[in-house]
């Protein structure tokens, strides 16, 4: 579906060093790595928000509608959810069902700030979903919201991923927990400039948790 082959991204001072990796439909891929590595940077880089990034950096992009959740909402505040997901092409229809799949319904005429942070990253996600995407890019979901409040957007999460199985997802998260739920792939990014060290890389298949660890502890530092 994709294939990055990112030579390096840097602000002044280098951030990301060379990314190679693929990505396939379905794949449900949770990116960790520590605080200010570059994940949200290679999130850019693959969603072509990025434009220093060179196209051919991502092959396969042209293919692929991105839908993109920031770690921010990004909804328009003075427009209502329902107008919110009608500009990005949604009916109000399709608006009204999509608001309903991440536990909105009734909400469509309310604006964001109006909103609960949960409430507002439900409504930023249903946006994402009206532009129809096969890959989902998720900027730590869960950052901010209470157990709860998380616990019911990973479920919602795992419930469209479920209802589009050719849907990819990578997803943020500094906790190997969510992994656990979401993923049935991992990519670690440390080192600097950062590098991406990935589940194929260690070999026969193992639970999250157990490649999880492996990952962290190759040095990619020296690599
Ligand atoms: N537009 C920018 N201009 C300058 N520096 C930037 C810019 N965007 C990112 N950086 C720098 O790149 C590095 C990586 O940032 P990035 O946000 O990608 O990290 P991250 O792994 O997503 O962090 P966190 O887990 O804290 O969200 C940081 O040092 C950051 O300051």
């Amino acid at each position: 579906m994709l294939e990055l082959r990112i030579a390096g991204r840097d602000f002044g001072q280098p951030v990301l060093g060379e990314i190679f990796a693929t990505v396939e439909r379905g794949d449900r891929i949770c990116l960790l790595g520590p605080s200010g590595i570059g994940k949200t940077t290679l999130l850019n880089a693959i969603s072509g928000i990025d434009q220093s990034v060179p196209k051919e950096a991502v092959l396969g992009r042209d293919k692929v509608r991105v839908g993109y959740l920031f770690q921010e909402h990004r909804l328009l505040p003075w427009r209502t959810l329902s107008a919110n997901l009608r500009l990005v092409g949604a009916s109000s229809q399709q608006a009204d069902d999509l608001l309903g799949q991440v536990g909105l319904t009734g909400y469509g005429h309310y604006l964001p700030d109006q909103l609960s942070l949960g409430m507002a990253r439900r409504a930023a996600l249903a946006r994402c979903l009206a532009v129809e995407p096969n890959l989902l890019l998720l900027d730590e979901p869960f950052a901010s919201l209470d157990p709860v409040m998380a616990g019911e957007l990973k479920k919602r999460i795992v419930g469209i991923l479920d209802a589009h199985p050719d849907m990819a997802m990578i997803c943020v998260t500094h906790d190997g927990a969510d992994a656990e739920i979401l993923a049935n792939r991992l990519w670690y990014l440390a080192g600097s400039p950062a590098r991406l060290q990935w589940d194929d890389a260690v070999g026969e298949p193992r639970s999250i948790k157990e490649l999880l660890g492996k990952l962290r502890n190759l040095d990619l530092a020296g690599s």
